[in-house]
């Protein structure tokens, strides 16, 4: 049906929501929204004086709060194509949760726009294909199999306790470690022991191409037409990973012989795949393969990164409550007396599950539950169009005063103490495993999975929280529905409105910041890379910093005897100039040369491509050369106005001068300390993004001289 149509039949009923524009709906106005909220954050601020808030979704979902302020608790909105109803009214939660009718499913973007990483598999499917999934892999993560899955568990933490306990004791009694990177690893380990059994080492393979999928698909937005279909440098990467991840399974079905007594996740799809062809008569349109594939995806994904993050906000809360850590560490040693605990021990652990309950509460993984009305469907005296997505936002909902009381948005476990009825006025308003019959297949899995995490770990280690931890809980969006990139449009909009006087010192403190930092930082990196790429200059530079400020400090007086220093700088901003483009606007029309340009035209000069046409720099255009700058720029190149890495005419960079100072005092400390070279880890890919940064950072190592 037309949105237009779904949406009228709906204002009818009285939902209200903003007015959509045409192809982008309200994916502009919800960045604009989002824009805003995120640079005026409270969030923001009270880090900046220490504390750390936990009320993080008035942030995160600025537009869903504004949306519910301005058209009530169920409203509507638009994103691209896709037609969303918002749900925050518990009533119509409830009914949305309890509704067992297979018209309700799983929107359909998630296996179109999401395709590569959900397939037809049980996350994204809906209908009898869903219902024969679930009835194949729900069993098979019941609590009495989860029982059977605990010493995988405790296998894979223990590896963890074993680094962790050596990197300690080289470290002096104390490391600073990132745990959400190793909880990250820790998980994979478990989901892949327990999808692909004594094949893991394969299946870890496999899930950590899925991860770099997950990663570049994380940048494509949903709800675009047709941009899934376009040969774009991040579509070619996504359909080159699925084809490498989708082979690499079958390979693994292959290997696995006909008589295999594996007990494992994949055996158990395998054998839903043999029945896959109808549901009760029903034909269910998938091959044998494209089941397994999607479904190992689906486990993988569903399993991984939900688990790791709540065991790192788990132990972030922890180390924020060192009285919860002490019960917890208390509770564990009662339970299983310096034993690795087994499916009973964590049966009679009440305050880690109380701790973890908590977390998930305050920092569900999940933003949403997802569905789409296959057919019109009422619920409660509301007929939900048939195509129109519904949404019920789980964090929001999870820190509602008027459900959970006064202390919400606080950190207090105690409130689970008699279960999650004792904890909230409507229990249906807790669901970080979502709800009804399409509720978490693995919640048993998850639940025993953290419990072992945070017992082993516990009780081996004490944690409290590094002054480097930045509190900024951010939703990364995969499964939403999308907003569209318009920051560089925006980014000049700013620039050039000035009204008040407030509005002149904020915008150009927010300018001179923009200009004046990442130009630096990127241009700082992209030398120290070259260098590291090119030991002679490396050598010569520090001969030259030796001889001009002998063992001292370089002052403004010995700044402009860095010969060297100024030339590899020069070569550096030819090869990577931050700034990749130089826009201008035509605000009259404006005659250059003889082409008249009319009066609102964009012109743009695009200065990378200028500073390496070999036409004007000599064949060696593309190689990094300083010396080529030996006698300044009037000889480096035929036209010397091609040079402009700090722009051209009345509008040049007005920090150049305290750019290139900045850069020498930077370079030169760095350089007589630390000898640098490139890492195996760096993958060279300059991209641009507002200014030209290398995608994957720059890796290199450095050792002290
Ligand atoms: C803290 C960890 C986890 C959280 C918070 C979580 C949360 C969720 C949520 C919110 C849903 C959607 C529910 C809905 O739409 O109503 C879901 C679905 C699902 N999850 Fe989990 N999950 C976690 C761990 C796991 C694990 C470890 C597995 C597998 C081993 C798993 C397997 C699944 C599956 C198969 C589904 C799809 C169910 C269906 O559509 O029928 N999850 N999960």
């Amino acid at each position: 049906m037309k949105p237009k149509r779904v949406r009228s039949r709906l204002e009818k009923q009285g939902i209200r929501g903003p007015s959509p524009s045409f192809l982008l709906g309200n994916i502009s106005e919800i960045k604009k929204i989002q824009h805003e909220e995120e640079a005026s954050s409270s969030i923001a601020a009270q880090q900046k004086v220490g504390m750390i808030s936990h009320n993080w979704p008035p942030t995160a979902f600025a537009y869903l709060e504004k949306y519910k302020n301005d058209y009530g608790p169920i409203f509507m909105y638009s994103a691209g194509s896709i037609q969303i109803i918002c749900i925050t009214e518990m009533d119509l939660v409830k009914e949305v949760n309890q509704c067992t009718s297979l018209s309700l499913g799983k929107p359909s973007y998630l296996s179109k726009d999401r395709g590569p990483l959900l397939g037809q598999g049980i996350l994204a499917s809906s209908g009898p294909l869903w219902a024969h999934q679930r009835k194949v892999i729900a069993p098979q993560l019941y609590l009495e199999k989860v029982k059977g899955m605990v010493k995988l568990m405790v296998d894979s933490t223990l590896s963890l306790v074993k680094a962790w306990e050596s990197r300690i004791e080289s470290e002096g009694g104390v490391a600073e470690i990132s745990v959400d990177t190793d909880m990250k690893s820790l998980a994979a380990d478990v989901i892949s022991r327990a999808c692909f059994g004594s094949s893991y080492s394969k299946g870890q393979e496999i899930f950590s191409k899925f991860g770099l999928l997950l990663e570049v698909m994380s940048k494509e937005p949903v709800g675009v037409p047709g941009l899934r279909y376009l040969p774009t440098k991040n579509n070619r990467e996504i359909w080159r990973l699925e084809k490498e991840i989708n082979l690499m399974i079958l390979q693994v079905v292959k290997d696995r012989s006909e008589s295999s007594c594996e007990k494992d996740l994949l055996q158990m799809i395998l054998e839903g795949a043999k029945s896959c062809g109808d549901y009760n008569g029903v034909p269910l349109n998938i091959s044998c393969d494209k089941f397994i594939v999607d479904n190992c995806k689906n486990i993988y994904f569903a399993g991984h990164e939900t688990s790791a993050i709540t065991a790192a906000w788990s132990f972030l809360l922890l180390a924020l409550y060192p009285e919860w850590q002490d019960r917890v560490r208390a509770e564990v040693l009662k339970v299983c007396k310096g034993n690795p605990p087994n499916s009973e021990m964590l049966r009679s652990m009440k305050i880690v599950t109380m701790v973890i309950q908590e977390t998930l509460r305050l920092y569900p993984p999940a933003g949403f539950v997802f569905r789409e009305a296959l057919d019109d469907i009422k619920l409660k005296d509301i007929v939900i169009p048939k195509g129109m997505g519904i949404q019920v936002p789980i964090p929001i909902l999870q820190q509602n005063p008027d459900l959970w009381g006064p202390d919400a948005h606080q950190f207090n476990p105690e409130r689970f103490a008699n279960g999650v009825i004792g904890a909230c006025k409507i229990p249906q308003a807790y669901m970080p495993f979502g709800a009804g019959p399409r509720s978490c297949a693995g919640q048993h899995f998850a639940m025993a999975e953290l419990k072992v995490i945070l017992s082993l770990l516990v009780s081996k280690f004490s944690f409290s929280l590094s002054p480097k931890y930045r509190h900024s809980p951010v939703v990364r969006r995969i499964l939403e529905v999308a907003r569209s990139d318009v920051h560089d449009y925006e980014f000049y909009n700013r620039l050039s409105t000035e009204s008040s006087q407030d509005k002149f010192i904020v915008d150009n403190c927010k300018s001179i910041y923009f200009a004046g930092h990442e130009t630096s930082a990127v241009t700082t990196s992209w030398v120290l890379l070259l260098l590291a790429a090119h030991p002679e200059w490396q050598a010569h530079l520090r001969a030259e910093l030796l001889e001009v400020c002998r063992d001292g400090y370089p002052d403004a007086d010995l700044l402009p005897n860095l010969k060297t220093m100024t030339m590899v700088i020069q070569e550096t901003l030819r090869l990577y100039p931050p700034v990749g483009l130089l826009p201008r606007e035509a605000l009259q029309d404006i005659k250059f040369k003889d082409i008249v340009i009319p009066k609102g035209m964009e012109i743009r000069i695009p200065i990378a491509m200028l500073q390496q046409d070999p036409d004007l720099w000599g064949s060696d255009a593309h190689q990094f050369n300083p010396e080529r700058f030996a006698h300044g720029i009037s000889a480096a190149c035929k036209i010397p106005q091609a040079y402009m890495p700090f722009g051209i005419g009345p509008r040049i960079c007005a920090g150049q001068h305290f750019a290139m100072t900045e850069l020498k005092v930077m370079l030169s400390l760095i350089l007589s300390k630390f000898c640098v070279s490139v890492s195996p880890k760096y993958h060279h890919s300059p991209v641009y993004r507002l200014v030209v940064v290398p995608e994957h950072g720059v890796n290199l190592y450095v050792t002290k001289i």
